[in-house]
């Protein structure tokens, strides 16, 4: 068969597939793992919104157990630890001194000792009572200071003694041993995510590798034949807006992206694709609908992968889809027209890595809304929004295939079937910014 043959016989299948599934419109509920429907076809089988991001999430809990590894502390920005951060050191480690001054033995006025201590240096003599020594903010104290006194608080007089100009209370401005935590004491709970100052910590409490949950692997294929990667659009030809933003969304969510792959409409590369991923997410662009050069219900059928969400009942993106192949991975089909792809983001994507990262998911919460919102009669919708004060605006140039509004908004208000009253409350999704490490060269 030649490349043509073949690439006809592909045409063929999915419209045939497209004709059946219109036939399946009128006929009985199929279940979501049942053989691969397009997005009308499928309107019967479509999933709840919330039911949906339920299943994502259970099904990254069935995957196989992802192994923990160790990682430099400079790599492991957004990662989540796989094991309890436990303190390897007391902090402080030693006695220190919280203000530059002097340490004091006893009370005054002091003899000044003329060697003063500076942090990081070494062990100062103990000072006898009624001695003082100029000390560092960070210093080790001399054995047997009984408080600190600060700078600004002491002067000498002629003979060189210190006087203190207000009372001095034993161990003032002292930062014992072992004041935030003792050697083994649990710092932090296994599952924490690391921000900045979870590095912070760590390295303060002696590491220098993390015991860390791996990102999932993620793939990226962008289908259709319309997409330029670089100019101005003409005589028909888009430019790909997906490639450029989901990368970053993904790495965002928890993701490593190991390859953003522009395939066509290209059926066989697709399938290609797929059976040659070793991702443990393979997120497809477009192809989800039931047009001539829809591959992706087709080609998921063809490698027998079994889908777990077949449509879902939100607003833009309700052709999304999620599927698992025979080798346990999981393929998220979002919708080509951009803000529908957005929607499969956040509805199918985002709990599927949180649970494969081992990332806790965000607290709920809800703002009222400053004007109504239009809804949809059976569906959720996703409406991109900003904050002001306590109240969410929804933007304008919400339509599937635009980015406008998303682009100015901080978040996506769930929008029930229905729509919103002005001031109705409305639950509300973050849209994250990319949190992995730029990489910086320290000397
Ligand atoms: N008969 C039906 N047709 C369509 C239905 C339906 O239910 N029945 N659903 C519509 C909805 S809703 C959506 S969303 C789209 C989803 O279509 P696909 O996932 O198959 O996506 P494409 O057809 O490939 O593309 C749709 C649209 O988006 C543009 N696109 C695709 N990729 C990109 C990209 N990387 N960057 C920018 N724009 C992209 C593409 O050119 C199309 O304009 O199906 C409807 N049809
Ligand atoms: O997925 Mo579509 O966005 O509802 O146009």
């Amino acid at each position: 068969m030649t490349a043509q043959d073949a690439e006809e016989l592909y045409v063929k299948e999915a419209l045939a597939l497209a004709n059946d599934r219109s036939g399946h419109a009128s006929s009985a509920p199929a279940p979501a793992s049942g053989a691969p429907h397009g997005p009308e076809g499928a309107r019967h089988a479509a999933t709840p919104w919330p039911e949906a991001r339920t299943r994502a999430e259970r099904a990254a809990r069935t995957a196989r157990r992802r192994t923990p590894v160790t990682v430099a502390l400079h790599d492991a920005l957004g990662l989540v630890l796989a094991a309890p951060l436990t303190a390897l050191t007391d902090l402080p480690s030693f006695d220190t001194s919280a203000m530059d001054g002097w340490a004091v033995a006893g009370p005054g006025p002091w003899a000044v000792r003329d060697e003063g201590v500076l942090a990081g240096h070494g062990r100062p003599a103990p000072l006898t009572d009624g001695e003082a020594a100029p000390i560092a903010t960070g210093a080790r104290l001399p054995p047997d200071t009984t408080a600190v006194l600060r700078s600004e608080h002491g002067r000498t007089d002629a003979s060189g003694r210190l006087h203190a100009t207000r009372e001095v209370n034993h161990g003032q401005d002292i930062r014992p041993r072992a004041q935030e935590c003792r050697t083994g004491d649990q710092l932090l709970p296994l599952g924490t995510q690391i921000t900045p100052a979870v590095l912070g910590l760590a390295a303060a409490a002696g590491y220098d590798t993390v015991g860390v949950i791996p990102r999932p692997r993620a793939e990226v294929l962008v289908l259709g034949d319309e997409l330029l990667t670089e100019g101005l659009p003409h005589e028909g030809l888009i430019r790909d807006a997906l490639g450029p933003m989901l990368p970053s969304w993904l790495e965002a969510l928890g993701a490593e992206v190991t390859a953003v792959r522009r395939l066509g409409d290209d059926a066989h590369a697709l399938e290609e694709a797929l059976r040659n991923s070793s991702a443990e997410l393979i997120v497809t662009t477009g192809g989800t609908a039931a047009g001539p050069v829809d591959h992706v219900h087709p080609t998921l059928a063809r490698i027998g992968a079994e889908l777990l969400v077949d449509g879902v009942k939100v607003r833009p993106g309700h052709p999304m889809l999620l599927a698992r192949t025979g080798r346990n991975q999981h393929l998220v089909g979002l919708p080509g027209n951009p803000l529908a792809a957005v929607s499969g983001l956040f509805t199918l994507a985002e709990p599927l890595l949180r649970t494969l990262a081992g990332r806790a998911a965000q607290e709920p919460y809800a703002r009222p809304v400053k004007e109504a919102v239009h809804g949809h009669p059976c569906d959720t919708r996703l409406v991109p929004v900003v904050l002001r004060g306590d109240r969410a605006v929804p933007l304008h140039y919400n339509g599937p295939a635009m980015l406008r509004g998303i682009a100015a908004a901080v978040a996506l208000a769930v929008v029930p079937p229905g729509g919103a009253r002005p001031g109705e409350a409305l639950e509300l999704l973050d849209l994250p910014w990319a949190t992995t490490g730029t990489q910086v060269c320290f000397t």
